[in-house]
Parts: C-alpha cells; sequence; structure tokens
C-alpha cells in the first residue's frame, strides 16, 4: 500500500521517448530511405528527366552535379512531413497551411525571428534544465504545437484531453515571451519600462488551480537569468501588485489570478497595459455566462471581458482546454485574431487512457452498498477521488466512509482555504486514501496519481463528466473512472454513454437509445440523503436529545 501512495507523490512522467523514432519512420516510409551517396554518369548530366517526382524519386540537381531539390519540391517535402508528422501525434490543425511548424522536442524551442539575441540561449538553456529536472522527456502533442505557435506571437485556440500537458504548452511560452528585455521585445532603443510592470497573465477559474499553475511557473522558471519574478494574486498581495511594488525594478514576469481577484485589482488602479501574452486556461468555464444569477458582472465572462478591455492590441492571446464547446468556439472569433486552432485527438472527448464503467446501484442506499463491495472485492483502487453533487453531500459521504477505516477526507467551498490546501497536501503525499469532493476538483487540479475517479453521483453534463473524471489517466498514465447511476439519472445517462463510446469504451446499446434530455439547464435531480444509520438507532440518538435538553430545562428552571 505504502508503494501507492509513494507514486502519489511523485510527479507525473509521460514516457514518449519512442516519438522521435516514430518522426523519423513515419518521414521515412514517406521519403523513402536517405539517397546512398551517388556520382552521376555522364547520361545522368544530361538527362533533363524529372518526371518521377514522388518525395523519394526526387531528381534535379545543381550546377554542381550533386542531388539538389528545387525550392518548391523542399517546401511540398516539407509540408508532408509535417502532415505526417501531425497524424502520427494526433495533432488536428485548422488552416494548417498558416500555421508554425510543430517542435518534436524541447530542444527546437528557437528564438524568435524578432529577437535575435544571445539572451536567449541563456535563458533556454535555464528552461531546458528545469524540463529535464521535471522528468519531461518530450514534448506532448499539445506542446509541440502551441509552443512555437506562442512563440511566434500568434493567437490560439488549443484543445486537448485533461492531463495532456496544456499547462506546459503554455507556461513555457508565458515564461520565454515574459523575460525578453523590453528593447528586443519592442525593437526599441529608448529607454525600458520596467517598473510595476506585468507581462504574461495566466487565467484560471480557481484559486486551486491558479496555485498550481504558479507552482508551475516557478518550477520552470528556477535560476532564470535576472531571477523569475511571479505572482499569485490574492486579497494580501493585491495591494502592492496595484502600487507596482511586487516584482521590483524589473517588473512582473508572470501574474496568475482568478478573474474575480484581478478585477478588483483593476477596480483599485492595476495597469494590464504591459501585458504580452493573456492565457484562458479552462477557457470553456472562463467564458461561460450561464451561471449569471441577477448580478451579470459577477459572471466568469464579463469579468473576463473588463480584464481583456484593459490588456493591449498587440498582445498575443490564448485559450485552452479539454472541451472546446461550440460557444467557446464562437466567443472565440471575438476575442482571437487569425488564431491557430489546434486540437489533440477527438476533441472534446474524454481522455483515451481511461477505462470507463457505469454502474446501476438501483437507489441511493444502494450507492454506499456499491462502494463497501467495490473494496471488498479489491475494485475500489486507491487514491480515489469521488465526486458528489452538493458540500452537504459531500460531507456526508465523508462521515459515513470515515467509520468504514478508510483513509478519506473532503474537500469543497464550504471548508476554509488552508482546509483545503490541507486536504489536497494530504491526499498527494498519501495520507489519505480517498478524497471525496465537489465539482471544485473536477477541474485542472493535477493530482497525478489517481487511479479512480468514482462518481458517485452523476454529473449533469457532459463537460463536467469529462472533466471530473480526467483527475485520473493524467501524462500517459492509465486511469479508471466509475459512474454509479439510479432510476433518478436515466434522463442524464444518454449524455454519459455517448461519450464513452466515443472514447471506445463499452457500453450497453439501450443507454444509446435513452430520450434525449429535454431541460437542458444543469440542475441535479433531488436526492436522498446519505445515511446507513439504522433507524433504532436514529431514533435512540433523538431520544438522548431529549432527555439531555429536558434535563437541562429542569435545572435551569
Ligand atoms: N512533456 C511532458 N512530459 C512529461 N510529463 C508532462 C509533460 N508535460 C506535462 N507533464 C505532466 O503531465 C501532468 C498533466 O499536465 P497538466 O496538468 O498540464 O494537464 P492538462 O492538460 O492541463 O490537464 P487538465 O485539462 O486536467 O487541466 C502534470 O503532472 C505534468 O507535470
Amino acid at each position: 500500500m505504502d508503494e501507492i501512495f509513494n507514486i502519489l507523490s511523485s510527479s507525473a512522467r509521460i514516457d514518449k521517448s519512442k516519438r522521435q523514432k516514430r518522426k523519423r519512420e513515419t518521414v521515412a516510409q514517406l521519403t523513402g530511405p536517405p539517397p546512398e551517396e551517388h556520382v552521376p554518369t555522364d547520361d545522368e548530366e544530361e538527362s533533363d528527366d524529372e518526371e518521377d517526382e514522388t518525395p523519394n524519386a526526387i531528381k534535379s540537381r545543381d550546377r554542381t552535379g550533386k542531388r539538389d531539390v528545387s525550392e518548391a519540391k523542399r517546401n511540398q517535402i516539407h509540408r508532408e512531413e509535417v502532415a505526417a508528422f501531425r497524424r502520427s501525434m494526433k495533432i488536428k490543425v485548422a488552416h494548417s497551411d498558416d500555421s508554425p511548424d510543430p517542435i518534436s522536442s524541447f530542444s527546437e524551442i528557437t528564438c524568435p525571428e524578432w529577437c535575435n539575441d544571445s539572451f536567449f540561449t541563456g535563458l533556454i538553456r535555464v528552461i531546458l534544465r528545469n524540463i529535464e529536472e521535471g522528468n519531461w522527456k518530450e514534448p506532448t502533442p499539445i506542446q509541440m504545437q502551441s509552443i512555437p505557435a506562442l512563440m511566434q506571437r500568434r493567437d490560439l485556440l488549443a484543445g486537448a484531453p485533461t492531463g495532456s500537458g496544456k499547462s506546459g504548452a503554455f507556461i513555457l511560452p508565458s515564461l520565454l515571451l515574459s523575460s525578453i528585455p523590453h528593447n528586443l521585445f519592442y525593437n526599441t532603443k529608448g529607454a525600458k519600462k520596467n517598473k510595476g510592470e506585468i507581462r504574461s497573465l495566466i487565467l484560471a477559474p480557481s484559486l486551486e488551480l491558479a496555485s498550481q499553475l504558479h507552482r508551475q511557473v516557478e518550477r520552470l522558471g528556477l535560476g532564470k537569468p535576472g531571477g523569475l519574478s511571479s505572482l499569485l494574486l490574492a486579497k494580501a498581495n493585491a495591494a502592492q501588485a496595484v502600487s507596482g511594488q511586487v516584482g521590483g525594478q524589473s517588473g512582473l514576469d508572470v501574474l496568475i489570478s482568478t478573474p474575480l481577484r484581478i478585477v478588483d485589482a483593476i477596480q483599485k488602479g492595476l495597469k494590464l497595459d504591459s501585458v504580452r501574452i493573456v492565457v484562458l486556461d479552462e477557457a470553456d468555464r472562463l467564458l461561460d455566462a450561464s451561471d449569471s444569477g441577477s448580478d451579470k458582472s459577477r459572471t466568469f465572462l464579463s469579468q473576463i471581458d473588463t480584464i481583456l478591455s484593459e490588456i493591449p492590441a498587440t498582445a498575443t492571446r490564448a485559450l485552452f482546454s479539454a472541451t472546446v464547446t461550440p460557444t467557446v468556439r464562437a466567443l472565440s472569433e471575438s476575442i482571437l485574431r487569425n488564431p491557430v486552432d489546434v486540437s489533440i485527438g477527438g476533441g472534446g472527448g474524454a481522455n483515451a487512457d481511461i477505462d470507463q464503467k457505469l454502474m446501476f446501484v438501483g437507489n441511493e442506499q444502494g450507492k454506499l452498498l456499491a462502494i463497501r463491495q467495490l473494496v471488498q472485492r479489491g475494485e475500489f483502487d486507491f487514491p480515489a477521488l469521488v465526486f458528489c453533487q452538493s458540500q452537504e453531500r459531500a460531507q456526508a459521504l465523508f462521515a459515513e466512509l470515515l467509520y468504514d477505516g478508510i483513509r478519506v477526507d473532503v474537500i469543497h467551498a464550504g471548508r476554509s482555504k488552508s482546509a483545503r490546501e490541507n486536504a489536497v497536501a494530504k491526499f498527494r503525499k498519501g495520507d489519505t486514501w480517498v478524497l471525496i469532493g465537489t465539482d471544485l476538483v473536477a477541474r485542472g487540479v493535477d493530482l497525478s496519481a489517481v487511479k479512480l475517479v468514482l462518481n458517485y453521483d452523476l454529473p449533469q453534463s457532459g463537460v463536467t463528466y469529462v472533466h471530473r473524471i480526467g483527475r485520473t489517466g493524467r501524462a500517459g498514465r492509465k486511469g479508471k473512472a466509475i459512474t454509479l447511476f439510479t432510476e433518478a439519472d436515466l434522463e442524464q445517462l444518454r449524455t454519459i454513454a455517448n461519450i464513452m463510446k466515443q472514447s471506445g469504451c463499452q457500453v450497453e446499446e439501450w443507454m444509446l437509445q435513452l430520450p434525449r434530455k429535454h431541460n437542458k439547464k444543469k440542475r441535479a435531480p433531488k436526492r436522498q440523503k446519505i445515511d446507513t444509520t439504522p433507524s433504532y438507532d436514529k431514533k435512540k440518538s433523538r431520544m438522548k436529545r431529549l432527555y439531555i435538553k429536558n434535563s437541562k430545562e429542569k435545572k435551569e428552571g
């Protein structure tokens, strides 16, 4: 058991060391074996024959008589190689002719043309060292395509499965672009503006996610020449950020924040007019206007609108999500300019490394029984994340499992910030085997070695389902997701079953034939309370409470 939890505390790794080899093989398939050293004969010298134009038999020659390829052919071969490489990595790029080539290794990250400077060499050396120390051997597909796009300062719409390394795909370019000295970045000789400036801005929908991104920024930027200045914006440091005290004379390389914190800071005078790159992580959530309630200014979408209006038009903008919904796509048209449009894998579907199962449990009481049976049969793989539809239910399930001898903890918005941080830290260390939570931890949170995600309550949308189960099967690891359902869940079941089918999991045909959901609102069904206390015990404790109350009243009277 201890071994399992040691894995939990180690960082995730993607073992893709064969990727380079695969690339070479793909290219070789396309272009054929490399030509042997060839001394042209007289006949050949005189021949003008260029009929055979397949990539592996191009015969144009230059004046020295050596094999050469015309510019157009070279471009054609190159485009075919790039297309084959993208196919092999499941990288899809819309309007690909206009998009930068993907990289296949971190060492291919180059200095942008407009910043031809030795400064970059020193910076990249440090960052490559940090990448290596994190045991990231090769870029993941989303990193392969996003890093060069952002380094060329192209706007970007990026969709890639959960756990596929999207954070690295925007943190690395954010770090690099923000570290380039002012005069090189803007190609000016004049005085440089630094104090108080914020050069990269990363926005995330929750504090948990923002602080996780901040940790990654600090790790990847460690030892940066001139020092790294990054900040996780919080109530406590907002005043310093506004007065330009953080970051000192060199300003801030990277600011990470939730939208609300930054809108507050803007109202207090925070300036975003030096931002070079702004990233919206979990873009579909950040562009969500659905949970507006009565106060429209409190929606993420309106906050994002405020923030973007403070950022210079020249800044690079990037949207990242595992679920690029049609709404995001539509909104992206008004946010991004001629973006590189990348998607990895099926796009919008669940991560294919997760083995997904549905389990009918009859009614609410059946859920606890199912958990206990899974534990007994050794099918409840630890460490596990269990999702409930509300804080109350998460808390009640926690109370139930606590007495089952399982090392369990609970996380939801009703707990204090430090209690939440503590719950995550203990889970990461392996002190807790099962973490029960709400959708607060459904998105983005990287608890790398989670083996099982159990949906105690069925999620109320396909998007939430994809994000919840995406807490397992991260960084190339295999994961398992079990979703419990009752009669009350049949309306929502079809959506989940469809997602499972699309990602290659087995589902029963009748589930796919269920009627479509009428009520598109994400309201969860009313459920019976989570409680297994026998009614005799309940009555006994009620009587006890009554007895204590009566005797207190007697004493006072
Ligand atoms: N190139 C890489 N090689 C190995 N591991 C990597 C690489 N890039 C990222 N990782 C690791 O993969 C894990 C998942 O990465 P990350 O959190 O960025 O995923 P994500 O795509 O943002 O997921 P989500 O959609 O759930 O937010 C992390 O533990 C990270 O350290």
